[in-house]
């Protein structure tokens, strides 16, 4: 059983192919920089789709404004994702410095104390990670680069999944040493689910051990990608110094003292048999997925420069092909040609089709036009406490967003007028007059909660939800000395941010209870509660967020009767329990099903059933945690002509809840990570000694020269002091990542034991 659920489930968003081969793009070489322009095309097949047209006025490039089109081919949104420490905030550093954005290079956790440009929360610094993604753009050549810095840690999975959503290609970093890891595959997998096109670029090319062709194997066996070499590194590790392109075939140095010079020149003699090698190789891997390169292998010839780079646009837009390229971001080898592929291998907005659903025909899915010519839909995709007040950052899928325009909230019908508009360069901003379709930037002053969509008033859209994992961690939190208005109002705010956050009373206890994706998540919170807010607070043990559910159906017949004395209380509800899997289409995994007939509960008292139900699924009968898939069927009942009430419904509907839910052989579910290790082979009995201890599952294991990796499903409960210890057990040479897998029934005696703890817990509070 799935406990993930999407809010309102996945539209699909995909790259629209079918027509490429007849709007065939054609490039011109451009030799200063080596990106190729493109040169104007007609794409009008690519909206001729069978359900796109009711919201735009210009469908086709023939109808559309010349100058928003050669806007729009110069367009690239991108992401950066990858595994925690990859590089990816050295990566975008060093393509805001190349690109004229930023005048010298900070390095993260660098020696002057500035950090890198991208990271700008204090504590991004401090500790050297990404935690919220920043916004920026670049201009390389013509080209208008929008880039989404994302966090690499798990705990902060929904930052990439957001950056994922709004982007329309995106740049997938690996380490040249560690090649693919466990984040690699959460970011693949999320990548997938949002069908972004993506290139891979190796980093770290002069570390000890680097390896692209061993990163390259990695991702053709472990994420099942085709993909090959478009470079070749010359030199390696410390020795590193430029790159063979094979589609040129040229060599490429950067020289000068940030690299900022790219120097193109032979191919030094020593490395000609191994790149013709990695071409052959290449044009092979190229030949299984796209006909013109097939025709070209077959016949023995050489794809010129041009016809690889069209080749591999076709393929990387049609996700069948991730193009491999190679550097060092912090050597400053090799980002210029990564920007050139950005340009060259990525999707401009009109190539990627967005879907909406249009609320006024039943949710019918459209697809959107981005022409800026289009009536506005915007998607606020992520909200920031700013300077200034609340930002809001934009997708705009059609039309212009203009500032002192007026737009709809499409999800509450509130008009709202756009006081300020921004484009984003990570902590600072620029003012714009409006954005155009394809764009990113920022609003200021707009109220609206993460994932609103936004239209001209007319359109009625909604973009499709994100993806949000469960909670998997919770804690209780107090605010230190006086009761502070900033503490409820922080945890609002953080709210509204970030959907993985959520914050609840327990009745009881009266304890404010926050939960999320990872220990690490809630403690950011907390400190920038102290930080932003002023508030100190105290915190309770991290708690694992469990489930409670049924295993079989349990019928129901329960009366709540109380008739003496007073105002009497009378209500009946008879019916069924029955477990329940996620349903696709609303995401939701519990119900509550109304088949009464003939009015024996009269109809206005459905309603308070159905709360009770809701009362019931707050707080678990075996150990108080919420309770999940489940519905619950009202059949029959009855009332009474006085003593009837809506409070008497409702507390019978609950009563019967929990005498059911006993009898369907109920279970506690927890959250199960998987684990992934990587220390020196000597440590391996120890680590995987100690993850059995665990009760952990073991997956896989691997071994790369004197390193070993095991990935391992292992119950959160059993996470508790792991990094402690593998850091004991490994000399400090260890390191571990985890993510949430899945909710699964908990071993019998641990559901004992679960129990019996909190029996003990509940008598002492009396
Ligand atoms: N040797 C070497 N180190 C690098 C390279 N690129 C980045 N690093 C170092 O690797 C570490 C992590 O780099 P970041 O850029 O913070 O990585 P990140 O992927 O943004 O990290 P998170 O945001 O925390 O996920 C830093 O100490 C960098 O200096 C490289 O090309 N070579």
């Amino acid at each position: 059983m799935s406990f993930v659920r999407s809010l309102f489930g996945e539209l699909p968003r995909r790259v629209n192919s079918a027509s490429f081969k007849k709007a065939a793009y054609t490039f011109s070489q451009n030799t200063s920089n080596q990106t190729l322009s493109l040169a104007p095309i007609n794409l009008c097949q690519r909206f001729q789709s069978t359900n796109a047209q009711a919201a735009a006025t210009v469908t086709n490039d023939d109808e559309a404004d010349p100058q928003d089109i050669a806007r729009l081919r110069k367009l690239r949104n991108i992401g950066i994702s990858a595994h925690i420490d990859s590089g990816k905030t050295t990566c975008t550093e060093r393509i805001l410095f190349y690109t004229g954005r930023i005048k010298e290079i900070h390095d993260v956790r660098g020696r002057d104390g500035v950090g890198a440009k991208m990271d700008s929360m204090d504590l991004e610094r401090e500790k050297g990670i990404t935690i919220q993604s920043a916004a920026t753009y670049a201009s390389w050549g013509d080209y208008n680069i929008n880039i989404i810095d994302t966090p690499g840690h798990v705990d902060f999975t929904i930052e990439v999944e957001r950056a994922l959503r709004v982007l329309d290609g995106a740049v997938m970093i690996l380490c040249s040493v560690s090649g693919v890891q466990s984040q690699t595959m959460t970011v693949d997998r999320q990548m997938r689910r949002y069908n972004v096109p993506r290139i891979s670029f190796v980093n770290k090319m002069d570390r000890a051990g680097a390896n692209p062709f061993r990163v390259i194997d990695q991702l053709r066996s472990k994420l099942k990608l085709t993909a090959a070499a478009v470079q070749i590194p010359i030199g390696a590790e410390d020795q590193f110094r430029g790159v063979v392109d094979l589609t040129t075939w040229k060599a490429y140095y950067n020289e000068g003292e940030n690299g900022e010079v790219l120097a193109e020149k032979d191919i030094p003699e020593e490395l000609m048999d191994f790149a013709t090698e990695k071409r052959h190789e290449l044009i092979e891997q190229l030949a299984n997925v796209d006909d013109e390169i097939a025709d070209i292998y077959l016949m023995e010839e050489i794809p010129t420069a041009e016809q690889f780079t069209n080749a591999i646009r076709r393929a990387t837009l049609d996700l069948k092909f991730t193009p491999v390229m190679m550097g060092s971001a912090f050597k400053n080898q090799g980002i210029q040609p990564l920007l050139n592929a950005v340009v060259n291998f990525l999707p401009d907005p009109t190539q990627v089709t967005n879907t909406a659903l249009d609320v006024a025909q039943e949710e019918k899915p459209v697809d959107l036009v981005p022409y800026s010519a289009n009536p506005f839909v915007g998607l606020a995709f992520k909200l920031e406490e700013g300077r200034y007040g609340q930002l809001t950052y934009m997708r705009i899928y059609q039309g212009t967003l203009k500032r002192g325009a007026f737009i709809t909230n499409v999800k509450t019908g509130k008009k709202i007028k756009v006081p300020r508009l921004v484009r984003m360069h990570a902590a600072d901003m620029e003012d714009v007059e409006e954005l155009g379709a394809g764009e990113i930037g920022a609003m200021f002053g707009v109220d609206c909660a993460s994932g609103d969509t936004f239209s001209d008033g007319a359109l009625k859209y909604t973009m499709t939800s994100m993806f949000v994992p469960e909670p998997v961690i919770s804690l209780s939190l107090s605010p230190m000395g006086r009761e502070s208005p900033n503490f409820s109002k922080a945890l609002n705010r953080f709210q509204k941010e970030d959907p993985t956050f959520r914050v609840h009373v327990d009745k009881e206890s009266k304890e404010t209870i926050i939960s999320g994706m990872g220990e690490l998540h809630l403690q950011i919170y907390v400190e920038r509660m102290r930080r932003e807010y002023n508030v100190e607070c105290t915190t309770g043990k991290p708690q694992v967020a469990f489930r409670e559910t049924i295993t079989q159906p349990a019928k129901f017949n329960y009366t709540h009767k109380k008739q003496s004395g007073g105002a009497g209380q009378f209500g009946r509800v008879m019916g069924n329990l029955e477990p329940m899997t996620t349903d696709e289409e609303t995401g939701k995994d519990v119900a509550f099903e109304n088949r009464v007939v003939g009015g024996n509960i009269p109809t206005n008292y459905i309603p308070a059933c159905e709360k009770g139900f809701m009362d019931a699924l707050e707080k678990g009968p075996l150990i108080g945690h919420p309770v999940n898939g489940i519905r619950m069927v009202l059949e029959d009942g009855a009332a009474h002509a006085v003593d009837s009430s809506e409070m008497a419904f409702r507390i019978a509907t609950k009563n019967a809840f929990q005498e059911a839910f006993n009898k369907g052989r109920p279970t506690i579910l927890e959250p199960i990570m998987n684990v992934s290790i990587t220390a020196p082979v000597e440590f391996q009995g120890t680590v995987i000694g100690g993850l059995n201890k665990r009760k952990g599952t073991i997956a896989d294991t691997d071994i790369q020269e004197d390193f070993f990796t095991v990935t391992a499903d292992v119950p959160l409960n059993d996470m508790f002091g792991y990094s402690t210890e593998l850091r004991s057990a490994t000399q400090g040479k260890g390191e571990f990542s985890m993510e949430y897998k899945e909710h699964q029934p908990v071993q019998t005696f641990v559901q004992q034991q679960l129990i019996e703890e909190y029996k003990k817990k509940e008598a002492a509070k009396k």
